[in-house]
């Protein structure tokens, strides 16, 4: 009977349902990186056209590109999303892939990030021949191993590492290593990642790099209203807060708590970028957000009181299996389990702060049906006053049915990101938008 079991059990945790991709696509499709990347402009600054125009002109000057005959259209703005700017891969018979002799090691961060378009910072690098000159055309290994030390002096010959792509080095082993002070900025600038994803760089004013599921789940919120009081529980770093505000044109009020006081700071420096003043910023515990107790006089501060909020986004904390690519996954089974406990508890309270006839959208960046189709189903049979309703979004797939989560009527109300999604290959993702009845 075990062996039954296991032999349906699939990667999205959940034996029984046969809509799960298997567990060896998926894995094959957390480690590799997602085939495009998309750029979210900050439309309080500055226009899609523009920031597209600035984008294409950095990519057709990169070196592999300049010399081709073929032209290539990698920059366009997405045919749903007016503020999402998505940029294709480049052809990979015109990158330079060969293994060079001058190399330099970085750890699985700073690896899965060049996988994504990302250049080398000076923090993420391990090791770095000595015969690295400024400007030496060099090869990038991320060190799957973690064996290796950082400054390493030697050749680092080892089985686990992975080739990323090839660069040009900025900074040689000097400068990362024998300083006293810790070395910032860009050590090697990528021209040629494996997986063909341009680098580019703009003013942080312009917008950001965002996963296509979460500039999704910013639309799902519906803030086209005027004058909305809008709730975001788990905030930092601020990539939906600051996408809602956009969407609400500095109108309105947002309250963004998280209990992470560093990654707030990240939160208020976007902000302050991207020129954004409808946001108050909480470090708070989401846990306690709501006044049970009546002992907060004023409404400007967690905890708030029960009904206070037009809009509830509870981006939650989840076990990130949809972060791609994943070079190492680690699967703690226990850590996993917890998570929807902690969900449930962050829902209790969502529930109760959003108002009659106003929208909670929950929201993870994972694959797994407990923390996603299950407390969905979980929260229509604890709270008869919410319903579930349709995201206006073509974007993703329904969700998967399963006995004890939603059945496929509901599911084609959610939206999932995961590898049955081929089209849009972006992250894992799960989005989920509630109603709550007028009484
Ligand atoms: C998935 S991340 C949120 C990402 C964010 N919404 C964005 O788009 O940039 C989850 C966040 O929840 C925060 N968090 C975890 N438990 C929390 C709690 N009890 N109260 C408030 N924030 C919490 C974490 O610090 C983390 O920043």
């Amino acid at each position: 009977m075990q062996q039954h079991a296991n032999r349906h059990r699939n990667a999205s945790g959940s034996s029984n349902d046969r809509s799960s991709p298997p567990a060896n696509e998926v894995s094959q499709w957390l480690t590799s990186a997602p085939l495009y990347s998309y750029f979210r402009v900050n439309t309080l600054k500055i226009t899609p056209l523009e920031v597209m125009t600035s984008i294409n002109e950095q990519i057709s000057n990169l070196k592999r590109l300049k010399n081709n005959k073929k032209e290539q259209h990698l920059v366009r703005v997405h045919k749903h999303l007016s503020d999402c700017i998505v940029i294709s891969p480049m052809d990979k018979s015109l990158l330079d892939l060969s293994h060079k002799n001058e190399e330099v090691i970085v750890d699985i961060p700073t690896g899965q990030s060049a996988l994504r378009g990302s250049h080398i910072f000076a923090p993420g690098i391990m090791a770095m021949a000595p015969e690295v000159q400024v400007d030496s055309f060099i090869s990038v290994y991320a060190d799957l191993a973690k064996g290796c030390k950082r400054g390493y002096q030697k050749y680092y010959d080892n089985p686990m590492k992975m080739f990323v792509g090839n660069g040009i080095a900025k900074m040689n082993r000097r400068q990362l290593f024998n300083g006293d002070i810790n070395p910032k900025g860009i050590a090697v600038e990528m021209t040629d990642p494996v997986t063909g994803i341009p680098s580019f760089k703009l003013p942080d004013e312009y917008g950001m790099l965002q996963n296509l599921p979460s500039i999704v789940t910013g639309y799902a919120l519906d803030v086209n209203e005027n004058n909305l009081k809008v709730l975001d529980m788990c905030a930092a770093p601020g990539n939906k807060t600051t996408h809602i505000a956009t969407l609400m044109n500095n109108k309105g009020s947002i309250d963004a708590i998280d209990k992470s006081k560093i990654k707030l700071k990240k939160v208020e420096l976007r902000c302050n970028n991207f020129g954004i003043q409808n946001v108050k910023i909480h470090h708070f515990d989401s846990l306690i957000s709501l006044d049970t107790n009546n002992i907060n006089n004023n409404d400007d501060r967690p905890p708030f009181k029960n009904e206070s909020f037009d809009r509830v986004l509870l981006d939650a904390p989840c076990s990130n299996l949809g972060q791609r690519p994943l070079l190492n996954i680690q699967v703690d089974k226990n850590l996993i389990k917890s998570f929807p406990a902690l969900q449930r508890k962050l829902l209790i309270n969502a529930v109760d702060l959003v108002k009659p006839g106003g929208i909670l959208v929950y929201s993870t960046c994972t694959i797994t049906l407990e923390e996603n189709e299950h407390n969905v189903a979980w929260v229509l049979e604890k709270f008869p006053q919410m319903e579930l309703i349709e995201i206006n979004s073509e974007i993703g797939s329904p969700g998967i049915a399963t006995q004890v989560g939603l059945n496929e009527n509901l599911c084609k109300l959610v939206r999932r990101f995961g590898p049955e999604n081929a089209e849009e290959d972006s992250i894992g993702f799960f989005i989920s938008k509630f109603q709550k009845k007028v009484k």
